[in-house]
């Protein structure tokens, strides 16, 4: 099984309906053949597919302006099954068996839930059966949905351990502006580092039933890249593109892995966990976890903020209340409240091996 090399292809809702809101089935036929002969290759492939909200929306012949949420969730409940009929009928023509998986963002914050995910995934995967993936928007709402594909994808590439992401998008990748407002902006081939910079050219969604635009690729790419995956976004013109991108072709915008990647159960605190409480923390403190990779101390600990149970999830800030790191606690917040209240300097909060620190774009150990 571990000889097989995995990969994530994501597909944007704009590449998969056409100007009627309908599914494009050209499209869909054109990658079904691409994934077919990756697999032919032996890749394991997964697919992200969007499209369920704007292919519900077209069956249905339901407008896009002013929907609200139940709308758009009622709109996806009819589009999945749409993509999923059509995307069954394509794959059994290429012989290939499919399974539905929707997540929400929920699904991967709970240890639990993201291992019992992780399990099924590695046995489609392991028994030759393409897990098709979406977020699961008939249910999820607000703080607990992904809201973007793009997310979505970096997550599940970490989850199956995929050592490549495609995002296959209307656009041949990252351009030095938004290409809708410059004329003039270029085509950025290798981006090495996703740094406060790269992110200010990123814009919006160029279409009406694109969500995040580049932004949200970007925010994937950094995750995979920290997840110690490259990262192409390229067009979904001809899925066959895919194909030279899994052989190393340079296509599109690359994404490099970074160098100080995250082993996976440190992927999983940094970008699937919620955090359940917050810990103020002293000058000394920040260092010690930022700087000097140490355990965070009950001695560093100013404030506990909200009530969690031992081994909960949560944040670390400095005494400002920004953010710079998430790990899994030793206490209580009740104990920790009676902790630093005593002189007992060694006692360790969080260990350094359940702690990620993550201040702005800036990544530590
Ligand atoms: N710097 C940029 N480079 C390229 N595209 C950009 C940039 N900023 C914004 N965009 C927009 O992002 C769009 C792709 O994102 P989106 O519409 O969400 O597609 P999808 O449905 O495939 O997720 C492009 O069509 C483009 O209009
Ligand atoms: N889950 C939604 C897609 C959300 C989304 O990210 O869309 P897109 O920007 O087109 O990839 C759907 O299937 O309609």
């Amino acid at each position: 099984m571990e000889n097989h090399k995995r990969l994530v292809i994501k597909i944007g809702s704009s590449s998969l309906t056409n100007s009627q809101g309908l599914l494009d089935e050209v499209r869909m036929a054109a990658l079904t053949k691409a994934i077919a002969a990756l697999i032919e290759e032996g890749w394991q492939p997964v697919l992200v597919s969007s499209g369920a909200v704007a292919a519900g929306l077209g069956h249905l012949g339901w407008s896009r302006a002013h929907l609200t949420m139940p709308e758009r969730q009622a709109a996806a409940a009819v589009g999945q099954g749409l993509l999923m009929e059509k995307y069954n009928e394509l794959f059994i023509q290429q012989h290939i068996k499919v399974g539905q998986v929707l997540l929400t963002k929920e699904d991967l914050a709970d240890r639990k839930r993201y291992l019992n995910a992780r399990n099924t995934l590695h046995v489609l995967l392991d028994r030759g059966v393409l897990p098709i993936v979406n977020e699961n928007d008939t249910v999820a709402f607000a703080e607990i949905r992904f809201g973007d594909n793009d997310t979505l994808s970096a997550l599940v590439a970490g989850l199956v351990d995929a050592e490549l992401l495609i995002i296959l998008t209307d656009i041949d990748g990252l351009y030095s502006g938004d290409p809708r407002k410059d004329p003039a902006a270029r085509l950025i081939p290798v981006v090495q580092q996703i740094d406060e910079e790269i992110l200010r050219i990123a814009g919006d969604s160029g279409s009406p039933v694109g969500t995040g635009g580049m932004r949200t690729k970007l925010a994937a790419a950094r995750i995979a890249a920290r997840s110690g995956l490259r990262t192409v976004v390229a067009s979904a013109q001809e899925p066959a593109i895919i194909q030279r991108i899994a052989a190393g072709e340079q296509v599109g915008t690359s994404f490099e892995p970074a160098a100080n990647s995250l082993r996976s159960r440190k992927q999983w605190i940094a970008f699937n966990s919620i955090a359940r409480g917050t810990l103020l923390i002293d000058q000394g403190a920040v260092k010690a976890i930022t700087v000097d990779n140490k355990s965070l101390l009950a001695v560093g600990v100013k404030q506990v903020r909200g009530n969690f149970p031992t081994g909960s999830v949560v944040a670390v800030a400095d005494e400002q209340g920004n953010e710079l790191a998430k790990g899994i606690t030793n206490l209580s917040a009740a104990d920790l409240r009676l902790v630093i209240k005593k002189p007992r300097r060694g006692l360790e909060v969080i260990n350094r091996d359940w702690l990620v620190c993550e201040r702005s774009f800036l990544t530590c150990h």
